[in-house]
């Protein structure tokens, strides 16, 4: 059965179309009269239809989503309305090349490193930092000896020979077991070896490394890394890079507070929501006000100089990586990515030893969405699903 659309509903199908332009709804985009240019979309428009699309669909359809669409499940929400009432799942907003804006150099200062065990075996170290431009705490997880940190390493005005115990500025890699009675406490005497003078400690001379550090600047993602989500690859890119830097001995992982692609946890969920409905990552960034990638690499790029480097030359490093907006905001910010390191997705490729790690089809549509529509630098076994 037809059904007539009122003249505001037609209007909503317009802002619609001009989002999508790949998905007729009966006339053209809106033409800007005033400046003569086809109307380019925003998340603002973004927004709006959404909006519009979800007035339409309250209004001539009554239809509730299941309370867990599963991935076929969302398929079949585009087949069981009507086509005309529907926004259009793929909004083929073209996210920018880069929505960074590059900010002034940032001021780093690691305010304590301490020797983290890991289950895996073999130990790293985590450094914690604060910087100049917001209040996070970011972290460098570090292998091997030879990379330290020269922030750490600088004497603070007032400073005791325990603060520096404490902050872990002391040298080598590991205090002695000092205290085996609770009651008696070390001497300053019995630490004094660890407590270098500043200007006795190695330099942090990249030139004087073997070969550049392999690095890997990783995002804070606690769905990812901590419940094991399979909507995304992040726990298993933090785990790969942790197993392949302690295979090498050395190695930094830079570990950025920017969650949700910089959006947060809240958002990041609401945007979870929106995947439900079948819209992709990029386009539930969009709906919800936001850019497509918010993350900006100063602090990272900061903190990896504080590393690697002793100013006298631009820090070179081995980036793991498949996104090309971390080396171009690294260069930009002064490193030098000598090689890209490409991660690809274990469910992609067996193991050494032939098994084959189980494939999720919503972490391969996110997969597929990040080369597509990000610019990720992955040949895509994946098919649309
Ligand atoms: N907004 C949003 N953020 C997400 C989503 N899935 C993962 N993230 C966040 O994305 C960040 C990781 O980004 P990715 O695009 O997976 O990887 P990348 O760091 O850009 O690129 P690689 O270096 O190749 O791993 C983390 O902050 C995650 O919390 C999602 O669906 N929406």
């Amino acid at each position: 059965m037809a059904t007539t659309l009122p003249a505001s509903a037609v209007h909503s199908m317009h802002i619609a179309s001009s989002i999508c332009p790949n998905t007729p709804v009966g006339s053209p985009p809106p033409h800007d009269s005033q400046h003569g240019h086809i109307h380019q979309p925003t998340p603002t428009d973004a927004r709006k239809a959404f909006a519009s699309a979800i007035f339409l669909t309250t209004q001539y359809q009554a239809y509730t989503p299941p309370a867990s669409p599963s991935s076929s499940q969302i398929n079949d929400i585009s087949t069981t309305l009507p086509k005309e009432s529907i926004i259009p799942l793929e909004l083929n907003v073209e996210p920018p090349a880069s929505a960074t804006v590059i900010s002034p150099t940032v001021e780093v200062e690691c305010q304590v490193r301490a020797r983290i065990p890991t289950i895996a075996g073999g130990e790293m170290f985590l450094y914690s930092y604060k910087n100049s431009q917001d209040t996070k705490e970011h972290m460098a997880i570090v292998y091997g000896s030879d990379i330290r940190s020269r922030s750490l390493d600088r004497p603070r005005p007032g400073e005791t020979a325990l603060d520096r115990i404490v902050r872990g500025a002391y040298q080598g890699d590991r205090l002695p077991q000092l205290i085996n009675d609770e009651t008696q406490a070390a001497s300053l005497e019995s630490i004094s070896p660890y407590l270098m003078p500043y200007a006795m400690l190695p330099r942090h001379d990249l030139q004087a490394y073997h070969s550049p550090p392999l690095v890997r600047i990783h995002s804070e993602c606690y769905t990812g890394e901590t419940v094991h989500s399979a909507r995304c690859d992040c726990g298993e890119q933090l785990d790969r890079a942790m197993e392949l830097m302690q295979a090498e001995g050395r190695g930094i992982i830079v570990y950025l507070r920017q969650e949700g692609r910089g959006i947060g946890l809240t958002e990041k969920l609401k945007a979870y929501n929106l995947q439900d409905l079948g819209f992709d990552t990029v386009n539930a960034n969009l709906l919800l006000g936001h850019g497509a990638d918010e993350r900006q690499y100063g602090i990272a790029a900061a903190i990896l100089r504080d590393l690697v480097s002793d100013g006298s030359e631009p820090p070179q490093i081995r980036l793991l990586t498949n996104n090309p907006d971390k080396i171009e905001q690294l260069e930009k910010h002064g490193l030098k990515v000598g090689k890209r390191v490409p991660m690809v997705p274990r469910s992609w490729t067996p193991d050494p030893s032939g098994k084959q790690t189980p494939k999720h089809k919503e972490m391969d549509r996110y997969l597929e969405v990040k080369i597509r529509r990000m610019r990720h630098l992955l040949d895509s076994p994946v098919q649309d699903g």
